[in-house]
Order: structure tokens, then C-alpha cells, then sequence
């Protein structure tokens, strides 16, 4: 496996890393029966529908101290994240964030196992103190209106949020427009055509 089948630009990926990315893969068959953590007609791709759709993210953001993902499911993209800034960005924190117990107990047994650094806290958004982080991502959680509110909630005032949308993203940011202000960069997905990757900073109510 490249970097450039991984779908990374800009960073070296290792063996080491391959390999955790593998095992992650392992695990998460072993498991999707059980909890439902992916659509299973997507687990043969893997690579690209996963892997690779969740670390385009790094071409878009660089890495800061504290990186967060909500509502991370069977780990996508936050997981992947954690995964190749093991590596690449050993300084940055990744806190994933999944109110579900089981799927939450699935993330510990991946972090456990490969042996990256990230943590997971299981709990609604909602309840969480404001967690000032840096960079915030969440993919297939919320339509972008919800997804402001936690970013305006947990962001630092100077930080990013990534949300990779679908083909529907135009009428999710004229949604958006009506209650917040945002700087707005979209960004074509590498993984599917008609889909986007919204790159959002200075959230702020109208
Ligand atoms: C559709 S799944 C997407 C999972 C993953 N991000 C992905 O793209 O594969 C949404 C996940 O968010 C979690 N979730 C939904 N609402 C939540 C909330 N308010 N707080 C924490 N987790 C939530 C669900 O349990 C579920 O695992």
C-alpha cells in the first residue's frame, strides 16, 4: 500500500503504520456483525471508502495540538486520523467522541491494540463541557446547521472544523447561512465525485 492508494499527498506513511491500519481493518470485520459500526457492502472498500475518504483530511488541515471527532462510529475519520499522526504528528492529541457504549468499547480495543495515543470519551455531544480544541471533524453525523452549533460549543476561536459532506452540501450551507456566520472553503473529495469536504473557521451566530 502507497500513501498515494491511501489517498495522502503529504506525508509519509510507514510499515508500521500500514500494519495498524490493517489490523484496524481485521478488527472492524470481526465486529461490524455484532454493532453495525459500517454499511457492510462497504467493508470490501475499505481503503478507499474509509481509510482513504477519512485521511484526505490531513491535505486540507494540518494537525494541531488537539484534534476532535464527533460522532466517530467505527472510527471514520477520527480513528484513521489518530492512526497516521502516530506517525506524522506525534504532538497532536485525537479525542474521538461516540455516545454508543459498544461502539465506543470497539474504538478502545483498536486504540488498545495498535497501540496508538488517542482517547475516547462515550457521551452525547451535548453533554460535554466546551472542549476548546483546534480541529474538529465529523463525518455522517448531522446536517451542517447541528454541526455549527457544536463547532461554535467546542471549538477554540480560532479553529477549524472539517466536515466531509455529500452531494447535498449546497442546500446544507444555504440552511447554514441563515443562522451562522462561517468562512467556508470547499474542497473536492478525492473518494467520490459529487461530494465535498467543507472547511470551516470562524463560526459565529448571525
Ligand atoms: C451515521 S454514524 C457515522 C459514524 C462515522 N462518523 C462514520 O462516518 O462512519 C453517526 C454516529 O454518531 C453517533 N452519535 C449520534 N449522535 C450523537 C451525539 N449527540 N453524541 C455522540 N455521538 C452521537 C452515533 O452513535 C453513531 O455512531
Amino acid at each position: 500500500m502507497t500513501r498515494q492508494e491511501i489517498g495522502l499527498a503529504s506525508c509519509d506513511v510507514s510499515r508500521e503504520t500500514i500494519e495498524r491500519l490493517e489490523h484496524y481493518e481485521r478488527l472492524l470485520s470481526k465486529w461490524n456483525p455484532r454493532i453495525n459500526l459500517v454499511a457492510k457492502s462497504t467493508l470490501p472498500d475499505f481503503w478507499t471508502r474509509h481509510v482513504s475518504d477519512s485521511a484526505q483530511l490531513l491535505d486540507i488541515v494540518a494537525p494541531q495540538s488537539s484534534w476532535v471527532d464527533l460522532g466517530s462510529g467505527g472510527g471514520f475519520p477520527g480513528l484513521v486520523i489518530a492512526i497516521l499522526c502516530a506517525e506524522t504528528s506525534p504532538q497532536t492529541t485525537v479525542t474521538l467522541v461516540e455516545s454508543d457504549r459498544r461502539k465506543s468499547v470497539f474504538l478502545q480495543t483498536v486504540i488498545r491494540e495498535t497501540g496508538v495515543a488517542a482517547k475516547v470519551i462515550c457521551e452525547r455531544i451535548e453533554r460535554l463541557d466546551p472542549l476548546q480544541v483546534g480541529i474538529l471533524s465529523a463525518r455522517a453525523l448531522a446536517p451542517l446547521p447541528k454541526l455549527l452549533e457544536y463547532a461554535e460549543r467546542h471549538m477554540d476561536r480560532r479553529g477549524t472544523a472539517v466536515f466531509p459532506k455529500g452531494e447535498n452540501w449546497e442546500n446544507e450551507v444555504s440552511a447554514a447561512r441563515a443562522v451562522w456566520k462561517f468562512d467556508l472553503k470547499t474542497v473536492k473529495s478525492k473518494t467520490d465525485p459529487k461530494a465535498v469536504i467543507l472547511r470551516i473557521e470562524g463560526v459565529e451566530r448571525v
